[in-house]
């Protein structure tokens, strides 16, 4: 069973409720002299705001879902609709931090156990006219899971948690089909007890789940060994408004399109994806990661292209700029900076990039794929930190989630937007966001990193830390973050992995064309005639 995680508080991003650690008094001394003098804010309110819509599910409807589920199932409280109302973008933790409400709260919070109560819900909505929000681990940052109720008069947030097992494991295929609230650490636990991984770590792991990484088309911090999530889903099984959608019957098929992949990154407004099948590979039982300097971001990139290309990429390759690498320094405590600043710059590295490189497999298969991937990257002149920087990441690959509410305690505004593109343009888009985000924002920190890399090009992630505008919080990122999704616009695409839910919405038509948009409406109108199913999202 999952543990249930207390969505009302950011206090607990996990279960063990780790709370945000204070950020070292020489850390905000730093971050005051990069940005300016931020105003810490008073702790979020342990009580709920006092005004929440009461809720507006007409009575039978509560009824009909309270026989399909059972009637402790059916959540119409305060806390727990309020728990569901929003994901964990920086937007929605200063709404969390709110004390009024002023955004959209689902009118119920309904927990099925199976596929067949997940249909059976649906078909309840169907007949009541009423939205659905499914809901996984409620980490969308891109609006996933706001409670739209489009012009539905009442909306419900479907919480999967209750999805919870591990249905089958076909060893000889390396198949398994898990449902879809199963969690990162569970879903990796239950496989383990196979002998048997997935892969599929993003920094959002502890939290979100098998659903929802299916949906929105998630990226691991593996994935480039590992495959993001769509190449992992072999099947998926969904509940839709016209009942039941089973797809993928065989490794590979060539009857007609893949239907598997429209099911996929369809953000809940296709079908609530109940089971998924999985191909899975046996777990691994050497890790490896080590830390590399380059001298520039050009050099780095570069390096990072020739892995790309010559399938020499360790399963783990994740660059980061000057400016990022240069925060983990000044930032970092655990690195003995000074000393390595010295040791770098005596091999004329005085502006390191750090690229951090992991393998996974059996200890002959790391050594083999190790040693070409350095031969490589000694070759385009990166100078070996070793194996503490690269640990010193794996130990901190979970802290952001964290950090981010210490830093939102001392006043600062702190998000981190995505995109890719090929890589003879990737220089050109990391140049023009970090434009688009200085202009915006005024004194701020800009970092950037390639977190994904192919044979084509890379993602670039980028982390914004300012000085909260105290007046207009909401504002001061809402236009930040237009000005980048501008810059992004016809260099690299609006999402690599977070998805398009509310926020990246109207830049989708730009991507995928007016035609594109049509063919997503048309087959939400197949499957959702009555558009009950994530109102507002994707399309
Ligand atoms: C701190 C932080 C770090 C992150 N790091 C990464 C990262 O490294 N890589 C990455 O890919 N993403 C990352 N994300 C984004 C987010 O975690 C992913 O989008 C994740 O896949 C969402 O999973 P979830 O279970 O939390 O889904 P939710 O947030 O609950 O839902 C996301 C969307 O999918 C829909 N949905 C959820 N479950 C289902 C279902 N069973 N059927 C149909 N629709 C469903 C929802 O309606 C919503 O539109 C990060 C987010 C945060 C807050």
């Amino acid at each position: 069973m999952n543990a249930l995680i207390d969505h009302r508080l950011r206090r607990s991003w996990t279960s063990e409720a780790a709370d945000a650690a204070r950020l070292p008094a020489r850390a905000a001394k730093w971050l005051e002299q990069r940005i300016g003098q931020a105003a810490p804010s008073a702790a979020p309110p342990a009580d709920l705001p006092v005004e929440i819509p009461s809720p507006k599910l007409d009575e039978s409807a509560v009824n009909a879902l309270s026989a399909a589920v059972g009637a402790e199932n059916v959540l119409v409280d305060d806390a727990a609709r309020l728990a569901r109302a929003t994901g964990l973008s920086y937007l929605d933790l200063l709404r969390r931090r709110s004390s009024s409400v002023d955004f959209p709260v689902p009118d119920a919070v309904v927990l099925p156990a199976g596929p067949d109560e997940v249909q059976a819900v649906l078909d309840i909505c169907v007949r009541h006219d009423v939205g659905v929000v499914p809901f996984g681990g409620g980490t969308s940052v891109v609006g996933g899971v706001a409670a739209l109720r489009g012009e539905k008069a009442s909306v419900i947030a479907l919480d999967l948690v209750r999805l919870d097992a591990l249905v089958s494991v076909d060893a000889e295929s390396r198949l398994a089909v898990l449902q879809a609230g199963v969690r990162g650490p569970e879903a990796e636990r239950l496989l383990g007890e196979h002998g048997l991984t997935l892969g599929h770590i993003p920094q959002s792991f502890e939290r979100a789940t098998i659903g929802g990484f299916a949906a929105t088309r998630s990226a691991g911090q593996a994935s480039s060994g590992y495959g993001r999530f769509e190449d992992m889903v072999a099947g998926v099984r969904l509940a839709t408004p016209r009942g039941e959608w089973k797809l993928g019957v065989a490794p590979a098929s060539a009857a007609g399109p893949d239907l598997r992949q429209l099911a996929v990154g369809s953000e809940g407004t296709l079908g609530v994806i109940t089971e998924v099948s999985l191909r899975v590979r046996p777990a691994p039982p050497v890790k490896r990661y080590e830390g590399y300097a380059l001298p520039s971001w050009e050099a780095g990139r570069e390096a990072v292209r020739d892995l790309a290309q010559n399938h020499a990429l360790a399963d783990i390759t994740r660059l980061s700029d000057g400016d990022e690498t240069e925060v983990s320094l000044s930032l970092n405590a655990g690195l003995k900076t000074t000393a390595l600043r010295r040791y770098l710059a005596a091999r004329g590295v005085r502006r390191p990039c750090f690229l951090i490189v992991g393998w996974e497999g059996t200890a002959h298969d790391v050594a083999l794929r190790r040693r070409e991937t350095t031969r490589r990257l000694k070759a385009s002149g990166a100078v070996r930190v070793g194996k503490a920087l690269g640990e010193s990441w794996r130990h901190g690959r979970f802290a952001g989630p964290r950090q981010r509410d210490a830093l939102l305690d001392q006043g600062v505004c702190v998000e981190t937007l995505e995109t890719a593109a090929y890589w003879s343009t990737v220089d050109e888009l990391r140049d023009d966001v970090r434009a688009a985000l200085t202009a915006s924002l005024g004194p701020s920190i800009v970092m950037c990193h390639i977190s994904h890399a192919y044979e084509t090009g890379a993602s670039l992630y980028f982390t914004v830390l300012t000085a909260r505008d105290e007046t207009d919080p909401v504002g001061q990122w809402q236009r930040a973050k237009a000005a980048a999704c501008e810059a992004i616009t016809g260099l690299g695409t609006i999402s690599h992995h977070h998805a398009v839910g509310v926020d990246h919405a109207p830049y989708l038509k730009a991507e995928i064309g007016s035609l594109g948009v049509e063919v997503l409406r048309a087959a939400k109108s197949a499957v959702d005639p009555t558009g009950i199913l994530n109102p507002g999202k994707l399309v």
